[in-house]
């Protein structure tokens, strides 16, 4: 079954279509990224699917219900979780605080369970704003897991990440996504193309592509207006 999908979801902004009239469908326990080059309406159309965006025109369906109507803290309720392009965590509060908000429970053993989750468990009564940034991008993420959501919604995750933490990244998702169905924002080609079942291409409001990753890279369309390969 399709644990999300969309039907000609469409969003302008005064006399700019940021996305026209994209079907999607995002099949539970696939991790899916979303590429495209800036601009090409990724943040928009995550934004329509987790309701902080008002659709302009078309549906979102998640779990087999239309939830176009439902405004984004419901739509957490139906079970998604986002993280964003900026970190949104409690920068003077601890660890266990930030999780224990995002859980609605300070039970000592939930909040190391999710911690654990990220491998964040040693700095639990760290403030969160000494962390580094890629250790407050993983905090965000488990914040996002903390709702046991059904999609996980990821941002931009490695943007400003080193190498090396990108490399832990990619394990912490291959992790998650035995139990979350995850759609990914990723401009980084090789996290893309090593953690995605499935890619979408967007390109000015529009899927230019969709399918296996090694059809996308192989898609002179796609290589022409985002992989930037010659091809003949
Ligand atoms: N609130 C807004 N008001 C006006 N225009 C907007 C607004 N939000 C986005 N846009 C425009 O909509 C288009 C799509 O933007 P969007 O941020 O969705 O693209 P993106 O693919 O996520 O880009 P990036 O990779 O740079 O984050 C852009 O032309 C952008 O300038």
């Amino acid at each position: 079954m399709m644990l999300l999908e969309t039907k000609k979801l469409s969003r302008r902004f005064g006399g700019l279509t940021a996305v026209d009239g994209v079907d999607f469908s995002l099949p539970e326990g696939q991790v899916h990224a979303l590429i495209g080059p800036n601009g090409a309406g990724k943040s928009t159309f995550v934004g329509m699917v987790s309701g902080r965006i008002r659709a302009s025109e078309g549906e979102v369906w998640f779990d087999g219900k239309n939830v176009t109507p439902l405004p984004a803290h419901k739509r957490i309720r139906c079970g998604m979780a986002y993280t964003f392009q900026i970190t949104a965590i409690y920068a003077r509060l601890t660890l266990f605080d930030n999780v224990a908000l995002a859980l609605g429970s300070r039970n000592e053993e939930e909040v190391q369970a999710v911690l654990e989750r990220v491998g964040l468990t040693d700095r639990v009564d760290q403030i969160a704003g000494t962390l580094s940034y890629g250790h407050q991008r993983l905090l965000e993420i488990a914040m996002g897991v903390a709702q046991n959501p059904r999609l996980l919604i990821l941002d931009e995750p490695t943007q400003g990440l080193a190498e090396s933490e990108i490399e832990g990244f990619k394990k912490l998702i291959d992790r998650l996504k035995a139990d979350t169905t995850i759609l990914l924002i990723e401009h980084n080609m090789d996290v893309v193309m090593s953690l995605a079942d499935a890619i979408t291409v967007l390109e000015t409001g529009r899927v230019l592509a969709s399918g296996a990753p090694e059809q996308i890279q192989t898609d002179p369309r796609v290589q022409d207006a985002y992989l930037g390969t010659v091809s003949c």
